[in-house]
């Protein structure tokens, strides 16, 4: 019965799983912003709104200080109730507000024109250069697959009336360069660039690293798939484990679960055997499809930010740490480069 099921109060500790993901694109569009600050009149930055905290890079901080910005909390869609998300009774937006004054912050949904149309506003308010023909230049930044294009097309289509202008993907990494510039107001001109997400060179905190992967800022090849649905599956039942009723009841146990569902959706390899990986992709699909409940990964209290600053800085890696995870991650992108020239070409 659901009433005696008893979630895990604490995820594992493992070893196996990667702390960094740090590219050399990331390294250089970030140096590349570094020198464009100078020109720009606002920076919006984008952090998920599923991990307020977690999705926090605080080296755009460091790096692109000085220079006026406004914090959006993107797919706010995948992360709330209708009257926005509730964590412990409260609502989850006047505190995530609180938490970065004197920013100004505002919350996205890419299919919402009310959303879109607030940041418009707030650009146009921000815009210090009017002059037509040079216009305003404004730069948006976050993590990767935050959401950043799919903003960036959303303020296009509301400011000026035009399409599609950067290339959007479920998979992070698809923006590699900085753009070209995009007008997303003629009133006045507003020009905006897109940035290639940066990631954290070193994530301390291995639940950090797992909910990132988990909404997708890290690829999928990075965290091994069942690591990841049993992460999911761990706050699933903290949240409430009716979710997955259709196919298991409560369980602790991913393998279960995954055996349910692969039995249920027929992924099944030769002699019925359930295929759990493709079934573990499968569940982090819907899960950010938001088909699988909508809630806040991070800690939403009034304290929760600065406390989580605090524990970042005090988490420096050491030397040996960061070196063992700059191999790490040489050895998983020449594998993964190997394995793409030598698997079948697909026409
Ligand atoms: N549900 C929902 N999905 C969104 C929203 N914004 C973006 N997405 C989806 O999230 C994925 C990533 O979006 P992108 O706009 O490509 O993200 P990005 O930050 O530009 O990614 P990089 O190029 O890796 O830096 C895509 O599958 C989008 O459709 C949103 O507000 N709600």
């Amino acid at each position: 019965m659901a009433s005696e099921f008893v979630p895990r109060a604490a995820f594992p500790v493992l070893n196996n799983v990667s702390r960094s993901y740090f590219l050399g694109h990331h390294k250089a569009g970030l140096d590349k912003m570094k020198q464009m600050i100078q020109n720009v009149d606002l920076i919006i930055e984008c952090r998920d709104y599923r991990v307020p905290l977690s999705s926090t890079n605080p080296m755009f901080e460091q790096s692109l200080a000085g220079r006026e910005r406004l914090v959006v909390f993107t797919k706010r869609d995948l992360g709330k109730g209708n009257d926005g998300a509730r964590v412990g009774g409260l609502l989850a937006e006047p505190i995530m507000k609180k938490w970065l004054e004197p920013s100004h912050v505002l919350f996205s949904d890419h299919k919402s024109p009310g959303t879109t149309k607030k940041i418009i506003e707030y650009t146009r308010k921000s815009a210090r250069i009017t002059d037509s023909l040079v216009g305003s230049r404004m730069l948006i930044v976050g993590m990767p697959n935050v959401g950043k294009s799919s903003l960036l097309n959303a303020l296009r289509r509301e400011g000026v009336g035009k399409g599609k202008a950067a290339i959007t993907g479920g998979q992070p990494g698809i923006t590699r360069k900085i753009g070209t510039t995009v007008k997303i107001s003629e009133d006045p001109v507003i020009y905006l660039l897109d940035t290639p997400g940066v990631f954290i060179p070193y994530v301390p905190n291995l639940e950090t690293m797992l909910k990132l992967a988990l909404v997708g800022c890290v690829k999928d090849t990075v965290i091994p798939l069942t690591t990841l649905a049993d992460y999911l599956l761990y706050r699933l039942n903290l949240h409430d484990p009716r979710i997955y009723a259709k196919y298991s009841p409560p369980t602790n146990d991913i393998l279960e679960l995954l055996t349910a569902m692969a039995k249920a959706t027929g992924r099944l390899a030769k002699g019925g055997v359930p295929e759990l990986e493709g079934t573990a992709m499968w569940l982090l699909g819907r899960y950010r499809a938001g088909e699988m409940g909508k809630f806040i990964l991070d800690d939403v209290s009034k304290d929760a930010y600065e406390n989580w600053k605090k524990a970042e800085s005090e988490a420096e890696p050491s030397a040996s740490a960061l070196r063992r995870e700059a191999k790490r991650e040489r050895l998983r992108v020449s594998k993964a480069k190997y394995e793409s020239k030598n698997s079948p070409s697909v026409e």
